[in-house]
């Protein structure tokens, strides 16, 4: 259980700051199975999940949603048959924010 996962999602504003260099760093040494992608300019956090075939990555998936209503802050999903892409980062100021490194985090408790 890292610290990561105790936390909760803060309401993200528009005015909220990115994470910094440094922040970066160290979150990302948290989460060490998620890279770093951008996409349009936006930073964002990703991992791609494999699972036996398509009934359990869509009930992943369902999870995932699941966590993503109660937290109030949503991924990016992409399911295929045997895999779950799932891409975290925050609409509302365009790039990271310490709420898609909680949630990546909660994320992969979902297969425990
Ligand atoms: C409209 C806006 O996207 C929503 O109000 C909330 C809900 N989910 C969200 N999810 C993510 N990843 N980023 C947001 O900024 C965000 N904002």
């Amino acid at each position: 259980m890292s610290a990561l996962t105790e936390m909760k999602c803060e309401a993200c504003q528009a005015d909220a700051p990115k994470v910094t260099d440094a922040e970066l760093a160290e979150l990302i040494g948290m989460i060490p199975d998620w890279g770093v992608e951008v996409r349009d300019g936006i930073m964002q956090l990703e991992r791609v999940y494999k699972f036996k075939n398509f009934k359990l990555a869509m009930a992943f998936t369902n999870k995932l949603a699941d966590l993503a209503e109660a937290e109030f802050h949503h991924p990016g999903i992409l399911t295929e048959w045997g895999k779950v892409t799932v891409t975290w980062w925050s609409h509302s100021i365009k790039g990271l924010h310490k709420n898609d490194f909680i949630m990546a985090a909660k994320t992969d408790q979902l297969l425990d």
